[in-house]
């Protein structure tokens, strides 16, 4: 197994980043692109391991995609005259990829099978087959449909009225690309709304949906018009060092091009609970996705509570969160967040058994954990589990532990940010 020695406590962040593409717009932007007919150009797009396999499954339906220097470039026939794959589409360990991508198929003509690693084995896919299932579509699978391998014989569908039981954008993205094949109008009811870059990338490509009060409504049959995406900086890759700049002695860092779309944003808004020192310069845009730049510097931090419709909108951000609770005063209690439990790993147990290795002070529960700090870390041998979220928040740690980390596994913080390391060092001037 790949590993490395991280040996670079308490040296201050300082300088400037250019965020790297957000994962969840690259794959939808690949998605779009290839259902729609046409010529499709996206900027700012993050090729990142997981969005590199949603390539493959369009490259293996019969989309041409190329760069064109920083550009991608997809030509695609449009998903009426795809071809049938040869291969099974390999979903690698990307979630996005393989919910969004059962929607997809199940409306086109083609058959498909779709497998992943033992990560994606072991996800729970039933929330997406269910619905999917409903509005007629023809998909078999392990345990009826709950795990991959999982095989989707595209064909004609129903639309749907369907109020979802859990807060997930994948799910809702899954059944609204479902609902664009769909022979009438579809409805779907969001109690906690989840990020939204699937509705205004539909308008994007020339679609009228319609949102307000989690209630989407969508008609099917509707044109896609090919388009030009720009793909802000993924503010769940900033995270990582928002959180080093607020917690690291001495430390000014700025981060450009950070996507703060208000359904991503709740890391901001716990930062600024915390006690944290930063600004936030939104930049001049046309584009439906908000952008703009976040300063740090570091200060003394303190708990807080996070739960309820918070959680959606901070998701992926909630192991370095966690990691932050350690260096803050006080108690900081996460709820309302049993989702981790079924991501790459189990991010509840793994983030409390890594970083409690370093001295941290967490207790897991059924849906989140109860941090104690602030705790004193001391290096010790931690394994990112193969979850790039874990490996990266490990990584952060060390910046704050008193002697050199171990971190195993780290190669597969390429999944969501290939430039992490590179970041690291420019920001610690070397
Ligand atoms: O739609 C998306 O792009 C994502 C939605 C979230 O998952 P859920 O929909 O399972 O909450 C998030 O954790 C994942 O990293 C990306
Ligand atoms: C959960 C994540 O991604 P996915 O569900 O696409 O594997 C993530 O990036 O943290």
């Amino acid at each position: 197994m790949d590993k490395m020695t991280l040996n670079y406590p308490h040296v201050p962040l300082r300088g400037t980043l250019d965020v790297p593409g957000d994962k969840s717009i690259s794959h939808r932007a690949v998605m779009f692109g290839g259902i729609a007919k046409g010529r499709t150009t996206v900027s700012g797009f993050l090729p990142g391991e997981d969005c590199l396999r949603t390539i493959e499954c369009f490259r293996l339906l019969g989309a041409e995609i190329s760069r064109d220097g920083t550009d991608l470039v997809i030509d695609s026939p449009g998903i009426g005259s795809w071809k049938e794959p040869e291969d099974i589409l390999y979903t690698g360990n990307s979630g996005t990829t393989t919910r969004l991508m059962l929607g997809i198929l199940a409306g086109s003509g083609v058959h498909s099978v779709l497998a992943g690693d033992e990560s994606i084995a072991h996800r729970p896919m039933k929330r997406v087959t269910g619905p999917l299932r409903q509005m007629g579509a023809d998909i078999r699978g392990r345990e009826g449909a709950q795990y991959t391998p999982i095989s989707v014989l595209g064909g004609p569908l129903q639309p749907i009225d369907y109020e979802m039981p859990v807060a997930s954008a994948q799910v809702k993205s899954a059944i609204l690309f479902a609902s664009m094949r769909a022979d009438g109008t579809s409805v779907i009811r969001e109690k906690e709304v989840s990020r939204d870059h699937t509705e205004r990338m539909m308008r994007n490509f020339g679609m009228e949906v319609g949102t307000g009060n989690g209630v989407i409504t969508l008609r099917g049959g509707q044109d896609l018009v090919p388009a030009h995406v720009d793909v802000p900086g993924d503010i769940s890759s900033a995270a990582f060092f928002l959180a080093a700049g607020a917690m690291v002695a001495d430390s000014d860092v700025v981060l450009r091009n950070v996507g703060l779309n208000p359904t991503r944003t709740g890391m901001i808004d716990v930062l600024e609970e915390m006690g944290a020192d930063f600004t936030v310069d939104e930049a001049d845009s046309d584009d439906s996705e908000l952008r703009g730049t976040v300063t740090m510097r570091s200060s003394a931090l303190k708990a807080v509570e996070i739960g309820g419709e918070l959680i959606p909108r901070l998701i992926d951000e909630i192991p370095v969160i966690a990691l932050l609770a350690t260096q803050a005063s006080g108690t900081t209690v996460v709820r309302d967040a049993e989702e981790l439990r079924v991501k790459e790993t189990d991010r509840i147990a793994a983030v409390a058994e890594e970083l409690n290795k370093l001295g941290a002070d967490i207790t897991p529960t059924e849906d989140g954990m109860i941090i104690n700090g602030p705790t004193k870390l001391s290096g010790a041998v931690l394994d990112s589990r193969g979850d790039h979220r874990i490996g990266m928040m490990a990584a952060v740690a060390s910046l704050v532990t008193d002697g050199p980390l171990e971190l195993q596994g780290p190669g597969c913080i390429a999944i969501s940010y290939p430039e992490f390391f590179g970041h690291l060092e420019s920001l610690r001037g070397e």
